[in-house]
């Protein structure tokens, strides 16, 4: 499981640890991984030459100790020191005792343009809003001639605990976080700020509480999370998804959530709705009911929404049944809200930005924007999991206060008509096999993720190869687990 707590968490086990080590040596720690991620960067350090962006606080004492080693390793280092009068002593002197120079921002752009790294040390935890002006400017620059760029900690400009971007900001291939990941190196727009990610241990582990603000899952936890059938299995053991989706207009969304739910480990996927004729041509294992859902026969978790039309009277009959329900597309917007609410089995509802946007009385980009915080007020309004989909999936349990769910096997081929319903299918059926909504969603998200991955090896695809790769999403989570 990666984990990524807030900024205040972050300050008062960092106080902790400091208390029981020598002073400093937090940042020396920090400085040593930094320094060795960048030799990674370069190849080769003797010769390169890199330029340091150091703000006022200790994100731009870590800069310098770091810009220290690679100049005691023979690159070229200048500083450019955007508050020369806040300038970390300790890191300045080091620098300049192993052969770094500074130079003001207003003479720093010749360097930059002969930079073959720049390291971004800025601003880290202690930042607030974008980047100000001088250094917005720098940014630009750097941006323009193109040099590799390591972010301290965080990309600078960004808000480490919400990944929210609020003006400019700098754009790293790699951050080298300290201690542990913040929410904004795994939340987009921030995430797409911070390019690859590396964690380096300051020892800070110890001193963290045992629930984090964000959580990712892996392969690991993934694998232990999926259903395996076992010698007392039958179908009905395994558990039973009933999908209520399509409708006379948009027949393939009932056939794109049933071929979701199909690999999705449940041992019997029921389709009620008026496309059962389509799905039965595709999927003739699926179990189809020209009656509504109450009459349909037993299932332990519905979905509904996918393609769904302007069927309210479904929807209400779904809501009103005692088991799990996955709640989707045009379903969110027939749903009553109070009937969400007064639920006692569990409701995971899976809108996009646009539809939670719709749902909160905001719009798509308000929940871009802040796409955390508009998951847990889903959450809390609805009193169920919400997953938002999009370039990063999040899934905020019931309430919205809990930990958070961030999923990061998605790629943007995902973004094609109809990947969204197979997700519901899946995740349905994953419901249907006994995961709670939490672990449901994230652990649908992530297959759905890896699927996608997988049909596309970076070329287009339909939203039918995604559900067609779920199986090998499985194996491949299954296997390496059993490799590692
Ligand atoms: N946690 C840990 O365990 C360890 C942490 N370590 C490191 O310390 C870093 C935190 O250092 P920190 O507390 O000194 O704050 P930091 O981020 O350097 O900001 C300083 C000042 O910047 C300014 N400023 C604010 N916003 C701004 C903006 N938008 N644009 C421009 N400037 C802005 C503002 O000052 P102001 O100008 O307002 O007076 C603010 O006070 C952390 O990220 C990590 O790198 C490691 O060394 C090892 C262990
Ligand atoms: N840029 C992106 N990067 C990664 N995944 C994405 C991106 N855009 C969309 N997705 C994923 O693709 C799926 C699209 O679902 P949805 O918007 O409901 O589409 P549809 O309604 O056509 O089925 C979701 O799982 C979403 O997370
Ligand atoms: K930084």
């Amino acid at each position: 499981m990666r984990t990524a707590y807030c900024v205040e968490t972050v300050r008062r086990a960092e106080r902790e640890l400091m208390a029981r080590v020598p002073e400093g040596a937090l940042m020396q720690r920090a400085a040593a991984g930094l320094a060795a991620a960048c030799a990674d960067l370069l190849g080769r350090v003797y010769g390169r030459r890199v330029v340091l962006l150091v703000g006022s606080g200790d994100n731009g004492g870590d800069a310098l100790y770091a810009g220290a080693r690679l100049s005691r390793r023979g690159a070229g280092v200048t500083a450019v020191l955007l508050a020369p009068d806040h300038t970390h002593a300790g890191g300045l002197t080091a620098l300049l005792r192993a052969g770094g120079r500074t130079v003001a921002p207003a003479g720093a752009e010749g360097a930059v343009r002969r930079a073959d790294l720049v390291l971004d040390g800025i601003v880290g935890i202690g930042g607030r809003g974008g980047l100000r002006p001088e250094a917005a400017a720098l940014a630009a620059l750097v941006a323009e001639a193109g040099p590799a760029v390591v972010a301290v900690d965080l990309p600078s400009g960004v808000d480490a605990d919400t990944g929210e971007v609020h003006g400019s900001a700098i754009r790293a291939d790699l951050t080298v976080t300290f201690g542990t990941h913040k929410p904004g190196l795994l939340v987009d727009p921030a995430r797409e700020h911070a390019g690859s990610v590396r964690l380096v241990d300051i020892g800070l582990g110890a001193e963290l509480p045992a629930e984090p603000e964000l959580e990712a899952l892996q392969h690991a936890d993934v694998a232990a999370l999926l259903p395996t059938p076992g010698g007392e299995s039958d179908k009905y053991r395994r558990g039973v998804v009933g999908v209520a989706a399509g409708s006379a207009r948009y027949p393939g969304a009932a056939v794109l959530a049933v071929a979701g739910a199909l690999r999705g480990g449940a041992g019997a996927v029921r389709y009620v709705g008026p496309a059962g004729d389509t799905v039965l041509a595709r999927f003739p294992e699926t179990l189809v009911s020209d009656r509504g859902p109450k009459q349909a026969g037993r299932v332990q978790a519905w979905v509904v929404g996918p393609g769904a039309g302007e069927d309210a009277g479904t929807v209400a009959e779904v809501l009103a049944a005692d088991v799990p329900v996955l709640v989707d597309a045009d379903g969110l917007r027939l749903a009553d809200a109070g009937a969400v609410r007064g639920r006692t089995a569990p409701t995971l509802m899976t809108p996009h930005a646009g539809e939670a946007a719709a749902l909160l009385g905001v719009t798509r980009e308000e929940v871009e924007r802040a796409r955390l915080a508009a998951a847990r007020e889903l959450a809390a309004r609805y009193r169920a999991t919400v997953l938002l989909k999009g370039s990063t999936t999040l899934v905020a349990d019931a309430g919205g206060a809990g930990v958070v769910r961030v999923n990061a096997t998605g790629t943007a081929w995902l973004a094609t008509a109809g990947s969204g319903d197979v997700l519901s299918g899946l995740a349905g059926s994953l419901l249907a096999a006994g995961l709670n909504a939490l672990d449901a969603g994230s652990a649908g998200a992530y297959l759905h993720g890896l699927a996608g991955r997988f049909a596309a090896h970076g070329a287009p695809v339909g939203a039918h190869d995604v559900a067609a790769a779920i199986p090998e999403a499985w194996r491949d989570v299954r296997d390496r687990d059993l490799r590692d």
